[in-house]
């Protein structure tokens, strides 16, 4: 396929993907088998098999809606896949279920109080699947045409002819919708469906008849019959908004523009209760139904002992989300008390809840995680550099060292090589300090630092003199 621009052709094939790559990019779910067993590496997961299994069940009853308002919490040491997991949850889960992800830090904001925030994220994290009939126009474009004015003031005028397999009708466009057509390129041969009450437009796919334009259309091209009967018909459509949305769209002061701008500020008790109303009303007159997703808090120990009362009594509520909790911390302090508590979380809570453990990872699963990252950044890498990482990891930790693939990348590159190689690697290294050496390094020269505690808590206020220092103690001549 050639793309004609500008007089100059560009191969479809020379064409690069350009896409962000995030550090859980390379999830794509959880890796089960239809029994829920983990496969050793799967959907970019690699090991934590009880942690994966366990995690699958949670998505089966989720999925199967018959549980709500439970607790779960991913347990474990720092760079264990917590964070990893309740993505591939997500990914799981599916469009059909509503899944918020946030840092509990989140919660916490000049803007609204924590219980406001909560109920927000609660809200988010429950869909409400709306079945309405409407009227819509359905069929196969036989002809677009847009007149454009001569002036740029002059309103824009066009025609679209619309058929099916039994009548074809001319219909007068007006602005808004000449808009749509252009927005979403729509063209002769195209089926589209127009609804009535809203005017929106969309692309259903491409009409069989056209099949043979293939090439020019691209691989994803989806080809449909063309719709028989009538033109304009009545069809059930469902739709999926969060309790959030609905809040936001009915709270006065709010408006639904505040959901494009996501500056929702607090919205008032009452709304919410007479949203919950209607939702109940139409869940009984088969309407609607309610779908409790997922609410995943990452660093759930940030959270002081107030939210956590909250989130407790809030998972009672019939329609609650399950929320999936994550901590690396161990016995700690409730934060907002003086009491210890496992995970720094209080008893009652974590008595109702369901804790995961993640393991530390075998050097095998580092060397595999860091090879599916290494594709992910896509970049090549010597089975020598790759083990040279995984030493690496040992000393220092797996994000770090997954941090150093992308800066391996770019020396690989200046020296015009296609792959990373152990000097690359230590390169990096010398480079960037990881959180170690940069604790030693800060120890070293405590005396030349304002307000450095040290590790035996003594304050030093003073600066010293020299701050010539080379990183971690080496010249950093290293490109
Ligand atoms: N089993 C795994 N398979 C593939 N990638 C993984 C796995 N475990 C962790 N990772 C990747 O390693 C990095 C660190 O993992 P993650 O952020 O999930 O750790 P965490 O347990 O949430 O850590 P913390 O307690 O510090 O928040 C991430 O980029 C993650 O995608």
């Amino acid at each position: 396929m050639d793309i004609n621009k500008d007089d100059q052709l560009i191969k479809a094939s020379e064409l690069v993907r350009t896409s962000r790559v995030g550090v859980h990019s390379h999830i794509r779910g959880l890796g089960l088998t239809d029994e829920l067993d983990p496969r050793p590496v799967s959907n970019g997961l690699v090991g934590q098999l009880r942690a994966r299994k366990a995690a699958g069940y949670i998505v089966r009853m989720v999925k199967d809606g018959k549980v709500t308002g439970r607790a779960v919490l991913l347990a474990g040491q720092p760079g264990t896949g917590k964070t990893a997991i309740a993505m591939a949850i997500a990914k799981e889960m599916g469009e059909g279920t509503p899944a918020t992800l946030m840092s509990a830090s989140e919660i916490f904001s000049p803007e609204m109080s924590t219980a406001e925030a909560l109920t927000q994220a609660i809200r988010r994290s429950v869909g409400i699947r709306i079945k309405e009939e409407t009227e819509i126009i359905e069929g196969e474009v036989v002809e677009v045409t847009i007149e454009r004015p001569a002036t740029t003031s002059g309103a824009k005028a066009g025609r679209l002819t619309l058929k099916t397999t039994e009548m074809e009708t001319i219909y007068d466009l007006g602005g808004k919708m000449i808009e749509s057509i252009i927005k979403e390129n729509i063209a002769a041969g195209d089926i589209i469906t127009i609804d009535k009450a809203t005017g929106r437009i969309a692309k259903l796919g491409r009409s069989f008849t056209r099949a043979r334009d293939y090439d020019a259309q691209g691989a994803q091209t989806r080809f449909i019959q063309t719709p028989e009967g009538e033109l304009q018909k009545r069809k059930e459509v469902t739709h999926m908004v969060s309790l959030h949305d609905i809040d936001v769209i009915n709270s006065r002061q709010q408006g639904f523009l505040a959901l494009f701008s996501g500056d929702t500020g607090e919205i008032k008790q009452e709304i919410r209760d007479q949203i919950n109303q209607k939702v109940a009303e139409w869940k009984e007159e088969g309407k609607a139904e309610i779908v409790p997703g997922i609410l995943f808090i990452d660093e759930v120990h940030m959270l002081t002992i107030e939210c956590f009362a909250f989130l407790n009594r809030a998972l009672e509520s019939d329609n609650a989300p399950i929320v999936i909790m994550a901590t690396n911390r161990g016995i700690t302090k409730i934060r907002g008390t003086n009491e210890l508590s496992p995970h720094g979380m209080p008893m009652d809570l974590l008595d109702r809840t369901l804790i995961i453990m993640t393991e530390p990872y075998s050097e095998a699963d580092i060397k595999q995680i860091l090879q599916i990252r290494c594709e992910e950044e896509d970049a090549s890498v010597t089975e020598e550099a790759l083990n040279a990482l995984a030493e690496l990891a040992k000393s220092t930790s797996l994000r770090y060292v997954m941090q150093l693939i992308m800066v391996a990348k770019v020396l690989c590159r200046r020296r015009k090589a296609t792959e990373i190689n152990t000097e690359d690697i230590s390169r990096s290294y010398r480079l960037f300090s990881d959180e170690r050496r940069s604790e030693e390094w800060l120890n070293r020269l405590s005396d030349q630092f304002l307000f450095h505690h040290g590790t035996n808590g003594q304050l030093n206020l003073a600066a010293g003199d020299s701050a010539s220092v080379s990183q971690g103690g080496e010249p950093m001549s290293v490109i």
